[in-house]
């Protein structure tokens, strides 16, 4: 229940206003909701600017290499390097890029600059012999920011945005391979007319053609509004930009709402091409949006993102290096929880939808991490991203017989039969429950043998295959009181039990299974024993080097454990 509505509310609300009341957006014929991705956007990832202003400590030289080279390294093909006019680390990193020959032919690097004749005339110095060049001119445009930062109307405004777009066509060496890009800082906050009119001046002025297309990036500096507010926005300018053919649509969403993926997703099929933002969302306030994300979303639509993922744990250690902040445990796609199960029905699930993925598998003929993918709770094979399956499922006081099953079967090799993993589980969650902390394969496996297991009670025994049966001879201890003697049978268990029924204990064997242990066993066998003793039933567990003893010691363990 909300508190009582006539009651003053603690949330002073009333100050803000909604967006339709700051936001124009344009009527617009939408075809975006019914539109879908098939191929990758081209990605730009801005960690070196946006990310990389928005740090505490901004990234030394050594950092914004490694992290250049990583982003190289993955695919990235258009790569924002810096703000050079701004600081002497950027200028000196991007002369370092021209000059120690870091950067591929097949990619080009983006420069920043604010529309200044003096920056720009200095950005430009930055990348004298580059080959593939971005020269990314902005000027914020929305009304607030027209007014209270720049003090000046729209055309003043439109006028300073003009001469500079002529310093930057005056300096650039369109020949050599240098493009511009525009941003209107705060799109999502001007009139889309005063955005049209900016825009397709620029392109005019800077003869953009299909060869020599002009990019034209809408950024969400702060987002205000639904992400289908922006796709509309988006949509609206797709439809009259000028030249259409010759400019790169490209957006560029912040996540103040935390819908900045969205608003990306969104933006797309609106009709963007481009799309900036930083690897885990680094950036300015609740950061940039995450091209990480961006790309594993439609890796796992079924889109290849055009981008290496595949050691997702390498690009996160890169990145909080060099940002010198952590990636969240809960982060998508790339976070240390998101393909763990700690819950006992997702586990089960879970532990069911690998079983079958692999078996199609098999009966396909087909790798497993190649086979298609349809395991409940998880969206992608952690593996595609060089996750283990190991982290999938862990167990604690809310799990349940399945993932202890799997804990157990992925660490020891070992399939509990069903009747004991739900004996079993009960005894976990007690265990958990009062210890209040997560429990690891290993002592699963201690918990077991002491729950479950022998303790010595076999002290010597041996099998004599005759014409009659198996005869069996044995030194026991059951439950503290010695057990010896011999029996013939038609197996050596057999056996035992008319050993134990002349001692005083009936026992009925109603399951024996034996398994070989897989992890530093040194080849031990283990037998699952499921005994009727005294009118109860009663599980027991044998390990040993022999087949024979690991079951015998299993049906004794039942019964110690009922002494
Ligand atoms: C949304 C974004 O991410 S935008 C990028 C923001 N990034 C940064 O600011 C990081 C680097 N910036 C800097 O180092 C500095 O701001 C510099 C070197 C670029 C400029 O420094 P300074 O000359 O000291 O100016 P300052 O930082 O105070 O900037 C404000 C001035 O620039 C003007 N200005 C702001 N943006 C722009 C722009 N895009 N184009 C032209 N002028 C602009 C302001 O109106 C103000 O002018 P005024 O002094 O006449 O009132
Ligand atoms: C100026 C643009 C590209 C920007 O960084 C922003 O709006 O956040």
């Amino acid at each position: 229940m909300n508190w009582n509505p006539q009651a003053p509310s603690p949330m002073p609300s009333h100050r803000y206003r909604p967006y339709t009341d700051r936001v124009q957006v344009p009527p617009t014929e939408r075809s975006w909701p019914s539109n879908r991705t098939t191929v990758a956007p081209l990605w730009v990832p801005v960690d070196l600017r946006d990310g990389n202003q928005a740090l505490a400590e901004p990234m030394d030289p050594a950092r914004k290499r490694r992290f250049f080279e990583h982003l190289i390294a993955m695919g990235y093909k258009e790569i924002e390097v810096g703000y050079p006019s701004a600081s002497q680390t950027d200028f000196d990193f991007v002369r370092d890029l021209a000059t120690l020959g870091l950067v591929p032919d097949d990619v080009t690097v983006v420069v920043f600059t604010a529309a200044r004749t003096d920056l720009i005339e200095r950005t430009f110095e930055s990348v004298r012999g580059l080959p593939n060049v971005v020269l990314h001119m902005y000027t914020a445009t929305a009304p607030t920011w027209r007014s209270v930062v720049l003090g000046r109307d729209r055309d003043e405004l439109h006028r300073l945005i003009f001469d500079a777009a002529q310093d930057v066509a005056r300096c650039g060496d369109t020949a050599a391979g240098v493009r511009y890009e525009f941003s209107p800082e705060v799109f999502n906050l001007t009139e889309p007319d005063f955005v049209l009119e900016v825009c397709n001046s620029l392109t005019e002025l800077w003869d953009a053609c299909r060869d020599r297309p002009v990019i034209h990036n809408l950024p969400a500096t702060v987002e205000i509004a639904t992400p289908n507010v922006y796709a509309d926005q988006i949509e609206y300018m797709h439809r009259h930009l000028d030249r259409r053919d010759s400019v790169i649509l490209s957006v560029h969403p912040h996540n103040d709402r935390g819908t900045g993926v969205a608003a990306a997703e969104l933006a797309v099929l609106a009709g963007a091409q481009r799309v900036e933002g930083c690897l885990f969302g680094n950036g300015e306030r609740t950061g940039n949006v995450d091209l990480v994300t961006l790309g594993l979303n439609l890796h796992a639509q079924g889109v290849d993102p055009m981008i290496d993922f595949s050691d997702l744990d390498a690009v996160r250690r890169t990145v909080e290096y060099c940002n010198r902040i952590s990636v969240h445990e809960r982060h998508p796609y790339g976070g240390d929880l998101v393909y763990t199960a700690f819950s006992g029905t997702h586990q089960d699930a879970i532990k069911k939808g690998l079983a079958q993925h692999r078996a199609e598998a098999r009966a396909e003929g087909t790798d497993p991490d190649l086979a298609p993918w349809d395991v409940p709770y998880l969206p992608i094979d952690p593996r595609d991203v060089g996750r283990d399956y190991e982290a999938v499922i862990r167990v604690n006081s809310q799990s349940g017989k399945g993932g202890i099953a799997y804990l157990l079967l992925s660490g020891y090799g070992i399939d509990l039969p069903r009747g004991l993993q739900i004996d079993f589980a009960r005894r976990v969650q007690r265990t958990a429950d009062d210890s209040g902390a997560e429990v690891t394969a290993q002592q699963l496996w201690d918990l077991l043998l002491a729950e479950y297991g022998n303790h010595g009670e076999l002290a010597r025994w041996a099998v004599e295959h005759r014409e009659d049966g198996d005869r069996l001879r044995i030194e026991a201890t059951v439950g503290g009181a010695p057990v010896e003697g011999a029996a013939t049978a038609s197996g050596p268990v057999e056996a035992l039990t008319r050993i134990l029924s002349e001692h005083g204990r009936e026992v009925e064997v109603l399951s024996l299974v034996a398994q070989s242990v897989s992890e530093g066993s040194d080849g031990r066998a283990i037998t699952f024993a499921r005994c009727r003793i005294d009118g109860g039933t009663r599980w027991g567990v044998g390990l040993d080097s022999s087949v024979t003893a690991s079951a015998l010691e299993s049906v004794l363990a039942a019964v110690a454990g009922t002494a």
